[in-house]
């Protein structure tokens, strides 16, 4: 066994994974590793991935990044929420925000707006930011400063904790949508100034030594290339963890179907049409289509089961969805590789991003994983020793967060009042993941809170789960009965004060594309 420190990192890939990896790594470790990043010049990146968490805000920050500087040179926007329109039936809308969930009497205000809400929508009458996106608002004012002030402080008390330490303390305000390809350049930049070393070449093999451990990788152009840990980043192709280390893939497909997608990117007049501040999931005959609004164009695709329809009726319906803006614009098409590897580190290789894993992007989680899975390395950086228990812990964690998104996106099929086609039919006879089954019946009496749901960390707050089952409509939900025997009163207030915060906020703040217009002008 060697006694040295593994200190060589070679990091496969260059899409999103493999820059957010090299420039954290970097801005972690310093000059104690050097950080080798390959790409081919032939092999493409995926080309999607733009709407994000909040948490990513803490990925910025570790780099020491600014909005206003990293912000315009991706074409980046604000996401309040995920906005699903047609889940429930045609013409219905609700939202997903980032907004914590107010308490009152120990009752989350969903449960009081189940005995005696003011409307009939539960997202407008419990969050102001389900306001705002309705107004196409922003959730900074034209000098820069965010609508509650409360939330920066309390980031900065928190600044320097991980994601699933986080969790449950603060819920920060908003999240970006950002241009992915612009977003792998800023970083190549970031990362090459510091120190990454790139070499852009194809690894045609993967050698490994006696034990299955990886020697060196050989590359069409440069030759050998040695490293200790190796980062594999090649997207859905698995170049080194599934193929050359034969690490199994675990399929989610038959809890959750969608294996397919085409996508757009259609240049549009902002100032004309504004900018959304979400993302929205419409759902479709046999899908939904994501709108990603950023700024100078959208993001679209149509994500869906290719048992249920073809490449070409999904992009004749897409381009339909846009309208004639999308005319000369060239589409994406692209097979999904749905579930989780076995493991994502094998001895001395780990995966992230699409090489690990990824689920459908109706949560916009596929750049919360990769930020999840840096994080953990780091956390599970190995010694000299190479001790198999970190990376049986970083397995777990990893596969935890995979398996509990799992569930919750079944949630959003299970729960979806449409029933119109086949597709939607399906969704109700589909085999759930293990445990959720009884965790259905038990929202049906009592609404998601920490003690019932998926156990472990998966970046998704029990807030978020009442959102998808009171917005989607089909599994019944009820107040708490004590609530029958309680005032209201105090509720009522609260409704009130959403209310009224709303109607003032929405009345003092610049719309989206306002905000963004304006930030460019200072930056
Ligand atoms: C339809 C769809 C929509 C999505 N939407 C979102 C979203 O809104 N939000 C979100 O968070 N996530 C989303 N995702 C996920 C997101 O796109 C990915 O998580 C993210 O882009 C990371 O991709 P990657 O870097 O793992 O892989 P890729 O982008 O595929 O990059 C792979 C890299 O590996 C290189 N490579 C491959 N083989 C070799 C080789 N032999 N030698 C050298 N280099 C090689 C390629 O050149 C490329 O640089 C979406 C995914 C899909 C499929
Ligand atoms: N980790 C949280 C997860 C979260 C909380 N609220 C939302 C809303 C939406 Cl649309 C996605 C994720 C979350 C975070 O990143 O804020």
């Amino acid at each position: 066994m060697s006694t040295k420190n593994p200190d060589r990192v070679v990091i496969v890939g260059g899409g999103t994974a493999g820059w957010m990896t090299a420039s954290y790594l970097k801005k972690a470790f310093g000059d104690k590793i050097s950080v080798t990043l390959v790409e081919s010049g032939k092999i493409g990146t995926i080309g999607v991935g733009e709407a994000t968490f909040s948490d990513i805000r803490h990925f910025f920050e570790f780099l020491d990044l600014k909005e206003e500087e990293w912000m315009p040179a991706c074409n980046a926007t604000y996401k309040l929420a995920v906005r699903f329109q047609d889940w429930r039936r045609k013409g219905h809308h609700f939202y997903h925000p980032f907004e914590q969930m107010p308490t009152v009497n120990g009752f989350p205000l969903t449960d009081w707006w189940l005995q005696d809400g003011p409307t009939d929508r539960f997202d407008t009458d419990c969050f102001v930011m389900a306001n705002l996106c309705d107004a196409g608002r922003s959730p900074r004012f034209l000098d820069g400063s965010l609508i509650d002030q409360g939330f920066a402080e309390g980031a900065k008390e928190l600044s320097g904790l991980t994601m699933s330490e986080h969790q449950g303390k603060t819920q920060f305000p908003y999240a970006y949508h950002f241009e992915a390809a612009l977003l792998a350049k800023y970083l190549t930049k970031y990362s090459t100034d510091r120190g990454v070393h790139h070499i852009i070449d194809e690894v045609q093999d993967v050698r490994l030594d006696e034990r299955g451990w990886i020697d060196h990788i050989v590359t069409k152009d440069h030759g050998s290339l040695e490293g200790d840990l190796f980062v594999d980043c090649t997207g859905f192709r698995g170049v080194l963890l599934n193929k050359a280390l034969e690490v199994p893939f675990i399929s989610y497909q038959d809890t959750l179907p969608n294996d397919s997608a085409v996508a757009l990117q259609v240049p549009l007049d902002m100032e004309k049409r504004g900018i959304n501040p979400y993302t929205q999931a419409t759902a479709q005959d046999a899908g939904w289509i994501w709108t990603i609004p950023l700024f100078g164009r959208i993001g679209t695709g149509y994500v869906y089961a290719k048992d249920y329809l073809s490449p070409e009726e999904a992009e004749r319906t897409l381009r339909e969805f846009v309208g004639p803006e999308a005319a000369e614009v060239e589409a994406n098409h692209i097979r999904m590789r749905i579930g989780r590897s076995e493991q994502s580190w094998k001895n001395n290789c780990v995966a992230i991003g699409l090489a690990s894993g990824f689920v459908e992007p109706l949560e916009s989680t596929g750049i919360f994983f990769i930020h999840h899975a840096i994080e953990q390395m780091v956390k599970h950086f190995p010694a000299a020793d190479w001790s198999p228990e970190l990376r049986k812990s970083y397995n777990s964690s990893i596969a935890n967060v995979m398996d509990g998104v799992r569930e919750f996106l079944v949630l959003h099929y299970q729960g979806a009042g449409r029933d119109d086609t086949q597709y939607w039919k399906d969704t109700k006879t589909r085999a759930v993941p293990d445990g959720l089954a009884e965790r259905l019946e038990r929202w049906k009496v009592q609404l998601p809170d920490s003690e019932n749901v998926f156990p472990y960390y998966h970046g998704l707050p029990p807030y978020s789960y009442m959102c998808i089952l009171l917005g989607t409509g089909a599994i019944p939900a009820r107040a708490t009965p004590s609530l029958g025997m309680s005032d209201t009163a105090a509720a009522h207030k609260e409704f009130a004060a959403i209310r009224d915060k709303s109607r003032h906020l929405i009345e003092t703040l610049p719309s989206t594309y306002e905000y963004f217009a304006s930030m460019r002008e200072r930056s």
